[in-house]
């Protein structure tokens, strides 16, 4: 059975003025829909329109077309029913208070917010209460962060770019704490440049570059519609062209030395052809990883933006 939408995002579409009489289209027809439960990442390359898009989501920039539902409602009335929390980019903290006094006082703003030491144990800061937020790391901050968006126990957890600037430690505790509040069944939506940690961390990825969704699917999914696969043979060299123009599936061939490397839609294809047609020995079938799938979608949303400007 599948659960219900925890947002549901349609054709948003939002452009920015810039100096002079030039607008930027940050986000060119989006639609986004996330069911309850579901660990969902928004990937892109810098300048994708990740925070644009998250920023429409929560209700904190108007989209010029297009609309955004939260458990059904208006995002600014999810927010105000304490259903959705934030951890953004932008937004301070008070170095001057210590960690525990933060969480005190932001919990003291709630009507009623889960308990203080449960979700600073959640957010893996039990330890830091009595430290000045200005003495603390950046990875620790995003994890103070982190514990205030769950203060008002929230249904769907919005995070932009959480562990940016973050070294590899740092990361590492931060979705170790994401991981096992998300097990709980919270429903969450992160935007990451790091290919790694939407591999790693989210159920489904949603790629978005140029303004636009590239993909949508899980990571799996995504690999397969980005990139196909390889097949690479040792061949006779006087039968590359003739492979090339001959065999099913084929997108391009590149020669290495004595193997070719033809990368297709059809792999199963393209092998049988090989063995039926061809001296071709040494068969290997590779499967492209996401790093591939990324840059092949990212790169041609990008491109095909400029080619429009
Ligand atoms: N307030 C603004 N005024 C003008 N242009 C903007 C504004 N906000 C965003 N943009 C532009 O819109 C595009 C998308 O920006 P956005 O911040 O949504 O991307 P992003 O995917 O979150 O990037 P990053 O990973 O660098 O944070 C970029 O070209 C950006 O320069």
């Amino acid at each position: 059975m599948t659960s219900p939408l925890a947002l549901e995002a349609r054709a948003l579409t939002k452009s920015f003025r810039t100096r002079g009489s030039d607008s930027v289209r940050a986000v060119d027809g989006v639609d986004l829909a996330v069911r309850q439960g579901e660990v969902v990442a928004v990937l892109g390359p810098n300048g994708a329109g990740k925070t644009t898009t998250l920023d429409m989501v929560l209700g904190l920039t108007r989209p010029d077309s297009g609309s955004v539902r939260l458990f059904g409602v208006a995002p600014d009335e999810a927010v105000a029913a304490g259903r959705i929390a934030a951890v953004l980019q932008s937004g301070g903290l008070l170095g001057d208070f210590t960690v525990g006094e933060t969480v005190e006082i932001i919990a003291a703003t709630h009507r009623d917010p889960a308990p203080v030491d449960e979700v600073m144990r959640r957010a893996g800061i039990a330890e830091l209460g009595g430290r000045l937020v200005s003495k603390c790391s950046g990875g620790e901050q995003q994890r103070l962060k982190f514990a205030l968006a769950l203060l008002p126990d929230p249904d769907l957890i919005v995070l932009d770019e959480p562990t940016a600037g973050m070294d590899v430690e740092s990361r590492r505790a931060f979705w170790s704490a994401m991981r096992e509040d998300a097990g709980a069944g919270r429903t969450v939506l992160f935007a990451t440049h790091y290919l790694e940690e939407a591999d790693a961390f989210a159920d489904r990825i949603v790629m978005i570059a140029g303004g636009r969704v590239v993909a949508d699917g899980s990571t799996a999914a995504i690999r397969a519609q980005a990139s196909g696969r390889t097949v690479s043979a040792v061949v006779d060299p006087a039968s590359v062209g003739w492979i090339r123009d001959t065999a099913p599936g084929v997108r391009e061939v590149t020669v290495r030395g004595d193997r070719v490397e033809i990368a297709t839609d059809d792999s199963d294809a393209t092998a049988r052809f090989l063995f039926a047609h061809s001296d071709a020995h040494d068969v290997e079938i590779v499967a492209h990883d996401l790093e591939d799938a990324f840059v092949a979608l990212t790169s041609s949303a990008t491109a095909e933006k400029e080619t429009l400007r």
